[in-house]
């Protein structure tokens, strides 16, 4: 099993990202997310997760693969990543951005989020999101970092026995 999960609320063209308070990823904007309670499946945990940071009862969520971390040749943890439509009776959510004890929630646009340049993002985002949100196989994404700094985000069949029961359908 992996330690986190992590969701992108979708709204048309936008996501709803969080500007964190907290490490890992202070100051930065990513989904919204957390870590697994014992005994808690990778797809309850991200309702939860999703529920306690924004308030929003999501109807269900698809699950896009695994993020994993590789630092200095090692495996250094990972995430269970779902992508999810907002559900219409929240569709006034964040109608402006909106802070919490977390961090700042707000709607941001997904080119915006995955432009290479975009500095407040961290940098694996743009490797995994756009496959996920355009609804491809679910997949690991490997991402290598060395010294701190990402080198590659690979892009593999899924191994992780959870991973490929989140993907069979697994709630
Ligand atoms: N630890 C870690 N989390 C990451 C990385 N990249 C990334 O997107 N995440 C995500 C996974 C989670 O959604 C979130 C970190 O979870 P969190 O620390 O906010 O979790 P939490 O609030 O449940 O934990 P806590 O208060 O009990 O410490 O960030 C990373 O490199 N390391």
């Amino acid at each position: 099993m992996l330690n986190y999960n992590l969701c992108f609320i979708r709204k048309e063209d936008r996501v709803l990202m969080i500007n964190r308070h907290h490490a890992p990823l202070k100051g930065m904007w990513n989904g919204v997310g957390g870590k697994l309670e014992p005994g808690e499946t990778p797809y309850d945990s991200v309702i939860r997760e999703a529920w306690e940071e924004t308030g929003i009862g999501l109807r269900s969520a698809r699950f896009g693969g695994i993020v994993t971390w590789e630092t200095d040749g090692r495996f250094a943890g990972g995430m269970y990543v779902y992508t999810a439509d907002l559900p219409e009776e929240y569709k006034d959510a964040f109608a402006s951005p909106a802070e919490s004890e977390e961090g700042i929630l707000a709607w941001k646009a997904v080119d915006w989020v995955v432009q290479p340049d975009n500095q407040g993002i961290a940098g694996h985002v743009r490797h995994f999101l756009p496959p996920m949100l355009a609804g491809a196989e679910p997949s690991e994404y490997r991402c290598i970092f060395k010294e701190g700094k990402l080198q590659a985000c690979l892009t593999m069949p899924l191994q992780e026995e959870s991973a490929r029961n989140a993907a069979a359908g697994a709630k």
